[in-house]
């Protein structure tokens, strides 16, 4: 049996000021660093070992996995991070106010905006400091086709080479692995992971800082799912996500 663990960031400046986040490269809250080190806490007491962690490039999956890691005592894991799981890129939405753009532009479109599967926010224009490429990571790392907008369906197909090539040869080889990202990056690996519809994913919120478990055969069938919380917790944290427009 090989276990994969899936983590959401904990909470970030732009998740308590209720801003669409993306690409731009927040820290976390207090209560942020709060939810990793109880995240590290329940992994550690439930004794799960990983052989190889994954997290994107943003500062709160990045410094999420770190608490994670210090608390169970961790630190010497290796890591490997990568900007294909980085969260959706939200176009020109990065920086507005969710309930300000639901006011402005109705429920539904928001709704189809945060949640649909192939529908795109606003693209940025390429002279926009929010477009990846006028920033410094992926200026460096010289990534292709970067991206001005992302539906969750563009997100899955820049998410998928890194998990089949980096991922997936790790499962099969028998290791554990800690996969620390963001919302809809996170929704993207669920949907392929468990060939959820179009339909299905729209429904799904995932909550920060709450370790889902997957334990799976050799062949990466799932055996078992869990969240590492209560059901009652686990719900509202997804309810308060799913809410946040409202
Ligand atoms: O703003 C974002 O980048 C994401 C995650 O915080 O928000 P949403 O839940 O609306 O997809």
């Amino acid at each position: 049996m090989v276990r994969v663990v899936l983590i959401r960031h904990g909470e970030s400046l732009w998740n308590k000021e209720n801003k669409f986040t993306g690409w731009t490269d927040v820290p976390l809250t207090n209560k942020g660093e709060q939810e990793a080190k109880e995240a590290g806490e329940s992994l550690k007491e439930k004794k799960m070992n990983f052989d190889v962690a994954y997290t994107s490039l943003l500062k709160r999956a990045v410094h999420t996995l770190n608490i994670i890691l210090d608390e169970m005592d961790m630190c010497w894991l290796p890591v490997k991070k990568s900007w294909r799981l980085n969260e959706r890129h939200y176009g020109k939405l990065q920086g507005l106010d969710k309930k300000k753009v639901a006011k402005e532009f109705g429920e539904d479109q928001v709704n189809l905006w945060r949640r649909s599967y192939h529908v795109q926010p606003p693209a940025l224009e390429v002279s926009d400091e929010r477009y990846p490429g006028n920033q410094m990571p992926y200026k460096m790392l010289g990534v292709p086709n970067l991206p001005l907008t992302e539906s969750l369906q563009d997100t899955v197909s820049r998410f998928l080479p890194f998990f089949r090539e980096e991922v997936e040869p790790n499962i099969h080889k028998g290791k554990n692995i800690l996969i620390v990202a963001h919302g809809n990056s996170l929704r993207a690996l669920m949907k392929y992971f468990e060939t959820m519809s179009d339909d299905e994913i729209c429904e799904l919120n995932i909550p920060t800082g709450i370790p889902l478990v997957y334990e799976l055969d050799d062949d990466l069938s799932i055996l078992k799912k869990y969240y590492l919380g209560d059901d009652e917790t686990v719900k509202k944290a997804q309810d308060q996500v799913k809410n946040q427009s409202k």
